[in-house]
């Protein structure tokens, strides 16, 4: 007789978020007591929708933090180089301690190749392709805040690294690619697949550790994932009712993942909080 599947542990992200936002407040006040407000700038030259939330998420946890937060919104028909100059003017303020630039981008336009002329001290999401450099050498940079709000809920929630196997399906310059980097030095073995990986589910049912950070909503099902493993969902895809939905289908590997980030209230809320704890980081840098 088969036993009934054990349930699926949820590994929220809010009170981590929480609890990192407060640390940032309290360093947030010493250093405008001491005349410098720490300062995030953003820039975004997008219409899309799960980035226009992410903004106004990232304006109003600042103001809550006590940080300034500036958003230079450039319109999804700007050039190029109408960004690049944005981005330049903003990393050459002395007032200015980090500067994040939204992503997607006009057509025609490089995240990498923009990033390029953000200040390394003051890329707080890890843009620069300097940072994801010596990311991987294993130097001081700050890595994006989503590869590293992964790290941190796997952190909080105690999950094992050493010697597991980490399988992370998306190869982003923002998420798959840093986040690899961090998995392997914490001695996990890394697989990363995308979208031309063949036999998909083979691979990701070898997974003690599955990550999804493709985009693509409920991408990941029951048959991809190893019973008992832990699944962490990166996905932010907008639903048509308003809401937000992950790339892994939470109904379908219920009962069978070990444990699974919610969305809304899983990465999300860690990605924002770790973003002004790098501007904090940076104000006290700079
Ligand atoms: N350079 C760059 N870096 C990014 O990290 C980046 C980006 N561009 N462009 C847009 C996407 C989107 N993104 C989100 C982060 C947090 C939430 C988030 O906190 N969402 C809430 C829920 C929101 C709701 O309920 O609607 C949650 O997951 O609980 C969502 C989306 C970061 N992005």
């Amino acid at each position: 007789m088969s036993h009934a599947p054990e349930d699926t542990r949820v590994l929220p992200g809010r009170e981590l978020a929480a609890a990192l936002r407060g640390e940032t407040a309290d360093r947030a006040s010493e250093l405008a007591a001491a005349g410098t407000p720490p300062h995030l700038a953003v820039v975004t030259a997008t219409a899309d929708e799960s980035s226009a939330w992410y903004v106004r998420s990232i304006a109003r946890a600042a103001e809550k933090a006590g940080l300034r937060c500036t958003v230079r919104d450039l319109g999804p028909d700007v050039s190029p180089d109408t960004v690049r100059d944005t981005l330049k003017e903003v990393s050459g303020d002395p007032a200015v301690h980090g500067v994040i630039l939204q992503t997607p981008l006009p057509a025609g336009a490089v995240a990498q190749e923009l990033a390029s002329v953000i200040d390394p001290v003051k890329d707080v999401d890890g843009a620069n392709p300097l940072s994801l450099g010596r990311l991987a050498a294993r130097l001081p940079a700050f890595a994006p805040a989503t590869a590293e709000a992964v790290m941190a809920l796997l952190d909080h929630h105690k999950v094992e690294l050493e010697g597991r196997h980490a399988v992370v399906v998306g190869r982003s310059t923002v998420v798959g690619k840093p986040l690899a980097h961090l998995l392997l030095d914490r001695n996990a073995t890394v697989t990363v697949c995308h979208s031309r990986t063949r036999e998909l589910a083979a691979l990701t049912s070898t997974a003690d550790v599955l990550i999804a950070a493709v985009g693509r909503p409920g991408l990941i099902r029951a048959e991809h994932v190893r019973p008992g493993a832990v699944v962490i969902d990166v996905g932010t895809n907008p639903t048509q009712d308003g809401g937000l939905t992950g790339d892994v289908d939470a109904d379908s590997v219920e009962g069978r993942a070990g444990a699974l980030t919610p969305v809304p209230g899983g990465v999300g809320p860690v990605t924002t909080a770790l973003l002004l704890q790098h501007t904090i980081r940076a104000a006290l840098t700079l």
